[in-house]
């Protein structure tokens, strides 16, 4: 049996439904062997963030090196990176090694509206670890601030990708979840050889999305780690994020988690 080994480098949710936690639970019910980096440990409930306590940067860097030295690490995703320091750390690590498909979540602020990145390092996300992405998945107010653009119409959504593509990012998915005026959730996906397509699915009315942009771009790197082109990773990550929100768990009292087994047993149950 070959399993395909893949990377997370995120914070800890304490609430299991964001984070380093979604990210590995995603990796499994994919089949992929999945391997941890983190870079702070959040206290997290479903009714928000209760403290953040950040690793030390060497100590994020030593952990990546141990996995990256043993490891035939076939992707790798990023999540909450939280400092300058770590992200510039991080970029210089990844461009010692071989390359390897790198999926970038710029995890900014969680649906409580609590920050999971200092201010100072946004500059250092586009300047540092954009450059690196194979793909970014940037939901609408992390696309704003990361581009400078008001983002409102699908015509500003394009725009913005085209600016992410010029900023170094191959490819970009610019996720749809904050819309309010729309009916899909609809994500628009754009690379610099010129593809570009949307992929849609019916809007399911819930509070239960805490993690939906983790889980989504963790399945997205499962897929790449198994050796799916970048629009048919999108196109899958779609549906794992769809059945996962549509079968929710209604675990905790405020925004709850997604249903990380809901993929696999909507796949059983076709076959
Ligand atoms: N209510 C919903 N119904 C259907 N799909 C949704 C819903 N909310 C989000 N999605 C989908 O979930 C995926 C993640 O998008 P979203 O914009 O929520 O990410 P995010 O804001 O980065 O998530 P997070 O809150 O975890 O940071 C996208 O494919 C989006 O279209
Ligand atoms: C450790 C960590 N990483 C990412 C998120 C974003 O998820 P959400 O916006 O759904 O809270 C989070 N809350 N916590």
């Amino acid at each position: 049996m070959t399993v395909q080994v893949a990377l997370t480098i995120a914070g800890s949710d304490s609430g299991g439904g964001a984070g380093i936690q979604a990210d590995l639970k995603t990796f499994q019910e994919l089949g992929v062997f999945g391997t941890s980096a983190l870079t702070a440990v959040t206290a997290q409930n479903t009714h928000g963030v209760h403290g953040v306590y950040p690793i030390q940067t060497d100590g994020v860097i030593t952990q990546i090196r141990a996995v990256l030295d043993d490891f035939d690490v076939k992707a790798c995703k990023t999540g909450m990176l939280f400092s300058a320091d770590i992200i510039t750390e991080v970029a210089a690590l990844l461009k010692e090694y071989p390359p390897i498909p790198l999926v970038i979540d710029p995890v900014m602020i969680a649906k409580g509206g609590q920050s999971l990145l200092q201010q100072q390092a946004i500059q250092a996300l586009k300047e540092h670890l954009l450059p690196l992405a194979t793909i970014v998945t940037p939901n609408i107010p992390e696309a704003e601030v990361l581009t400078g653009m008001k983002i409102q119409t699908d015509e500003d959504i394009q725009q913005a990708a085209t600016a992410f593509i010029k900023m170094g990012a191959k490819a970009v998915v610019m996720k749809g979840g904050h819309r309010s005026d729309v009916l899909d959730a609809k994500d628009y996906y754009a690379d610099a050889e010129g593809q570009s397509f949307t992929v849609t699915a019916p809007w399911i009315q819930t509070k239960d999305t805490h993690g939906t942009g983790c889980t989504f771009a963790a399945a997205l790197t499962s897929f790449l780690a198994k050796g799916c082109s970048l629009p048919d990773a999108v196109a899958e990550a779609k549906q794992f994020i769809q059945a996962a929100i549509e079968n929710g768990l209604k675990i905790g009292s405020g925004h709850g988690p997604t249903n990380h087994w809901a993929y696999g047993q909507l796949k059983k149950e076709m076959h």
